[in-house]
């Protein structure tokens, strides 16, 4: 039987995160506390501020708690080998692709980087990258300057998935692109998400987006996690942000199209049932 501690793929216990600025001492998180299981699409919502790019930054390792826990599969990530770094995929905001390089070196370079693979077997993993995001191999030699928006997120989500993570981060996947673009995005995300068995956390603004994807939503304010759960178990939470966030003219028309559909539910849980 599976153990359910076997299932977190991130564990975040008593963290706190402290920086000192000109005014003072800022506390960003209070003894915030979040397990997230394998196959969840776990979003981070919350005002302006309130710590989630600091979140999911340390879940990546780039940056220390000032106290308490962040573990990933078990591992503190800052400690983590270079090949333990396969472990967690990241969607930047805009892409960050390099410019001068072209969309299959972009994808390749985190392989190239770990210098164990030859050439031929690192162009062969991000031509089969290029192709799980729905481009074709023509886009492969093309500069990023020639991509739309919605191509430069996906090359910037083959070159995430590079090394196969079992958690892939995604802040704003879909900043800056038309509904169009955004929906077929979010399209590919739940697709690669069902297919690889992913286990996502997310940062969204965009309210389409959150319902679309979450498994799970977080709410970040008062410096903690304040609830966790579905949609509908979030906004009957009473909060002054939640109320603005959720039930605002924005909200409001969010939800009605969460209404028309069935919630989204975790890969895993899927899994369990077949
Ligand atoms: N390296 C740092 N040094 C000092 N302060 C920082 C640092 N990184 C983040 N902060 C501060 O921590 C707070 C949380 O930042 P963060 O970017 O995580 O917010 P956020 O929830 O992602 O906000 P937004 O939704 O506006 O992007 C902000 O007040 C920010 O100025």
């Amino acid at each position: 039987m599976t153990n359910a501690a076997d299932n977190v793929v991130v564990d975040i216990r008593k963290l706190w995160t402290v920086f000192k600025n000109t005014d003072g001492e800022q506390v960003v998180h209070r003894n915030l506390d979040l397990h997230i299981e394998r196959g969840e699409v776990l979003s981070l919502v919350g005002g302006s501020g309130t710590g989630k790019t600091v979140l999911l930054r340390q879940i990546l390792g780039l940056q220390k708690p000032t106290k308490g826990v962040v573990e990933v599969l078990g591992q503190a990530p800052g400690e983590l080998s270079a090949a333990g770094a396969a472990n967690v995929g990241m969607l930047f905001q805009h892409g960050a692709l390099f410019s001068a390089f072209s969309v299959l070196e972009n994808i390749a370079f985190p392989l190239r980087e770990l210098k164990l693979l030859p050439d031929d077997l690192i162009r062969h993993a991000a031509l089969v990258k290029l192709q799980m995001v729905g481009l074709e191999p023509q886009h492969a030699n093309k500069s990023p300057s020639d991509l739309s928006g919605g191509m430069i997120k996906r090359v910037a989500l083959a070159r995430a998935l590079i090394m196969d993570p079992p958690l892939l981060l995604l802040d704003e996947p879909t900043a800056g692109l038309d509904p169009e673009a955004s929906d077929s995005f979010c399209d590919l995300l739940r697709g690669l998400h069902r297919e690889l068995g992913l286990t996502v956390v997310m940062v969204t603004h965009d309210l389409d987006t959150l319902f679309d994807l979450s498994t799970r939503i977080a709410v970040l304010a008062d410096q903690q996690v304040i609830v966790s759960g579905t949609a509908r178990e979030v906004i009957a939470y009473p909060h002054p942000f939640i109320h603005e966030y959720f039930l605002g003219g924005r909200g409001q028309r969010a939800l009605e199209a969460l209404h028309d559909k069935p919630a989204p539910r975790p890969e895993a849980a899927r899994a369990e049932e077949r």
